[in-house]
């Protein structure tokens, strides 16, 4: 069974995958299988352009976890899609080197439901979990994860509104 975790750059994807890893899950890190597909690379925004049509096509599937922000374009078994209050995102990406230009994309992104949006377009309504991990630790959301990997925990989305996080009149 092929589970991806996707999200919004700074919601926690590398963070559960290691804690998943270390519990013994076989991760696949979507960073790791990108770079044959990079078409363009944007070194000032630090952003990659990839041919996501060739790379789904070529994915060999995986008995395990995948990783990485185009996971849910993936023909997963399960999807997991983590989400962070915008504000707590941004202080999320300040370490990074990123300009702002980019954070605020990133948070807008993230209020405008994105990744999600895309999740559903690919995978029926049972196959997905949203995790707010805004204020839940690595360690339960993994937890939630396994449970959820094994069909313990039922699938669910659409709880969160953050669309009062959209800044205005940029
Ligand atoms: N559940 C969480 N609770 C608090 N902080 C978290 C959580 N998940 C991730 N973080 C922190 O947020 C930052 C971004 O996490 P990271 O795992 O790199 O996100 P991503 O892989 O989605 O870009 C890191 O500093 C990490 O320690």
């Amino acid at each position: 069974m092929m589970t991806g975790i996707t999200g919004t750059p700074g919601t926690g994807k590398t963070s559960v995958a290691r804690e998943l890893e270390r519990r013994g899950h076989t991760v696949v890190r979507l960073t790791d299988t990108v770079r044959p597909y990079v078409i363009e690379e944007d070194s000032r925004r630090r952003t990659m352009v990839v041919d996501v049509d060739r790379w789904v096509e070529e994915f060999e599937p995986v008995d395990g976890i995948v990783e990485g922000h185009l996971a849910h374009l993936l023909p997963c078994d399960r999807v997991v899609v983590l989400r962070c209050r915008p504000d707590v995102l941004r202080e999320r990406l300040a370490p990074r080197d990123y300009p702002e230009e980019k954070i605020a994309e990133n948070a807008e992104a993230e209020a405008l439901d994105v990744i999600l949006i895309e999740t559903l377009e690919e995978h029926p309504d049972e196959r997905v979990l949203e995790v707010d991990t805004t204020d839940l630790p690595i360690g339960e959301c993994a937890d939630r994860i396994e449970r959820f990997i094994c069909g313990e925990f039922p699938p669910s989305y659409g709880s969160i509104d953050w669309t009062g996080y959209l800044e205005v009149g940029r």
